[in-house]
């Protein structure tokens, strides 16, 4: 979470905190009115405390004249009525409320002033202290994927997103996409980004996947970095990435602000928060694939998303259909996993360490020794195929997945790994070996309740930097299965075992933040916190502080 600006002097700092100090007492005392009220006792009875957080400067959405509302029917719209006419001027505060389940709404309060004077100045003073907020987005460029989850993204967007862009005063250039893969090409050749502060897209997962690849590339390409080298060091992205939840599964969003409720996320996007993210780079033979930083899942999830993509008419529900089908399928798949460790990291896959708004864990940086893994000799021996740090494990899985974040999302709450971290440099590694359908069944309903998943004979995980996958059989290379866009129906049969094999049978397709990898035999590589996004964390669940000491009207006087 980037600190408050430094640039504000000590006059401005102390009327940051007396605007805090006002705004928190107005805002108790005008809750306090309303509870006294609620209660049936006098209005000046102030002896009670008020059960509400603060409102700090930093989590004001706007402030603006108040509109006349010329309604006057309810009892507490005539007392208005009455206050309005002695207090003659008013103006409004747009903040942050939390409601349950790290949702936000956007609170409003009305303060009344005797002079124009007094109002505008405190109008003035509020904005002036917004905009000394650096952190905060003022351009976006909005991509929309029409067609993502349940087909409702452009209403989500103009209905809840749009007017609260609008009343933070932020500009958006909206692009409605017109076919896969659009939003990822416009950003990686025409959108000019020096106009805008960050980049939204409204959509699912996959559309997320396509804002982060077109961002990536632009910036790998702007600096020069080639991309299919393997152990390039990317160049971290400058511009923020807003998501607006509307896809089926939602999970970077839900892993990142704790809920998939877009005005949740519009408001985390207004108020300029920023969470560092890494980002795996998925190679085969050396020429880039794809970047993931949620699931890279091979066996089960991937073979779920081969079922599900011929179904993507059923919306969400086509996963559960799939999920159903592939596990009946049971299948298992053979071939050598290898990975570096990630040594002298501050956790590990079941510590029940979990990732939360300012992550110690993630705030570490990793020692040198990591860092030195790039320059060291272990490495020139490895890239010579003799890898000392290298772990080596052969078998036959019914699922390998790595999942850079806990991949948290509504069909599993604590998510694939539960103590994995947004922006540690590191990914889970996770070998389900093959077992018996209801030990799988076992295995798969521990990710939607609190016992953990990793507690079976048949399942290991390894927090990693680094992994290669080779499958037992040899995939064929064809000309078609170099072609960029992946085939959504998997590869013609061929294996040295047999010719009549069934193919599918022995090979599973690797599942990258729901799309398809062309290859089967990958080498994947974490890149430390490559990407941020317009998020905090998932906040740990605060009860409301509670103000002991009652408070009273003050004047609104800046000092
Ligand atoms: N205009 C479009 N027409 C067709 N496909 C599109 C369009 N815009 C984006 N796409 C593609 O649709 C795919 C799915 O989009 P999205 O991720 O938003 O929905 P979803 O798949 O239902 O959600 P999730 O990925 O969370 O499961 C993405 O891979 C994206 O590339
Ligand atoms: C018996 C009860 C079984 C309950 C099963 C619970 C297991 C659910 C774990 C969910 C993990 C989601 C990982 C997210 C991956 C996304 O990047 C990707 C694109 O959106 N979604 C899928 O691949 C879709 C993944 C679909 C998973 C079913
Ligand atoms: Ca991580």
């Amino acid at each position: 979470m980037e600190k408050q600006p430094r640039l504000l002097s000590s006059k401005l700092v102390h009327k940051q905190r007396q605007v805090e100090v006002v705004l928190n007492s107005r805002i108790l005392a005008w809750k306090e009115i309303e509870s006294s009220r609620k209660r049936g006792s006098g209005l000046n009875d102030t002896s009670g405390t008020a059960h509400s957080r603060g409102v700090q400067v930093c989590e004001i959405l706007a402030v603006q004249k108040t509109e006349e509302d010329e309604s006057t029917n309810t009892r507490s719209q005539k007392k208005a009525k009455q206050y309005s006419l002695l207090y003659a001027h008013s103006f409004t505060v747009f903040y942050v409320k939390r409601t349950r389940q790290h949702q936000w709404r956007c609170s409003e309060v009305t303060f009344h002033c005797a002079s124009q004077g007094l109002c505008e100045q405190w109008i003035q003073v509020i904005a002036e202290q917004l905009s000394l907020l650096a952190n905060r987005p003022k351009s976006l460029l909005v991509y929309i994927n029409p067609y993502g989850g349940k087909q409702c993204g452009q209403s989500i967007y103009e209905q809840k997103v749009a007017p609260l862009f609008h009343r933070a005063c932020i500009s958006a250039d909206v692009i409605v996409t017109e076919y896969a893969n659009h939003a990822r090409d416009h950003l990686k050749t025409e959108a000019n980004l020096d106009k805008y502060d960050g980049v939204v897209c409204v959509g699912g997962d996959g559309m997320f996947s396509e804002i982060l690849h077109g961002l990536v590339s632009r910036t790998q390409t702007d600096h020069g970095v080639d991309q299919n080298q393997p152990d390039a060091v990317l160049v971290p992205c400058s511009l923020h990435i807003g998501i607006i939840p509307a896809g089926s599964t939602d999970c970077i969003c839900f892993a990142t602000i704790g809920t998939n409720d877009p005005v949740t996320s519009a408001l985390h996007i207004i108020v300029g928060d920023s969470q560092p993210m890494d980002v795996c780079s998925v190679h085969h033979n050396n020429v880039f694939l794809r970047y993931s930083v949620s699931l890279l899942g091979y066996g089960f999830y991937g073979d779920v998303l081969t079922d599900s993509e011929r179904k993507r008419w059923l919306g969400p529900a086509r996963y559960d259909l799939s999920g159903v089908k592939t596990f009946l399928s049971h299948n298992f798949y053979e071939g050598t996993v290898s990975f570096l460790p990630a040594e002298d990291t501050m956790g590990n896959p079941r510590d029940k360490l979990r990732c939360r708004s300012g992550c110690h864990v993630c705030q570490h940086k990793p020692s040198s020794k990591d860092n030195q893994w790039e320059m060291s000799e272990e490495k020139e021996k490895f890239d010579k195929g003799d890898s000392s740090d290298w772990n080596v494990i052969h078998g036959k899985f019914i699922a390998i997945n790595a999942a850079s974040m806990s991949c948290a999302c509504p069909r599993s709450p604590k998510g694939l790994s539960p103590s994995a971290h947004l922006a540690d440099g590191t990914a889970d590694l996770i070998l389900v070996r093959k077992c018996s359908r209801l030990d799988f069944f076992r295995h798969l309903l521990r990710h939607t309740n609190k016992d953990d998943q990793f507690d079976h004979s048949f399942v290991e995980v390894h927090r990693v930097r680094k992994f290669r996958f080779q499958p037992q059989h040899q995939e064929p290379v064809s000309l078609e299965d170099l072609s960029e866009t992946p085939k959504k129906t998997g590869f013609s049969p061929m294996c040295s075992a047999q010719t009549n094999c069934n193919y599918s049978s022995i090979h599973s397709s690797w599942n990258c933040d729901g799309e398809i990898l062309p290859h089967t035999a990958i080498q994947v590589s974490v890149q430390c916190q490559l990407i941020r996004l317009f998020a905090r964390g998932i906040e740990e669940q605060q009860p409301h502080c509670v103000f002991e000491d009652p408070c009273t009207l003050q004047a609104l006087e800046p000092h």
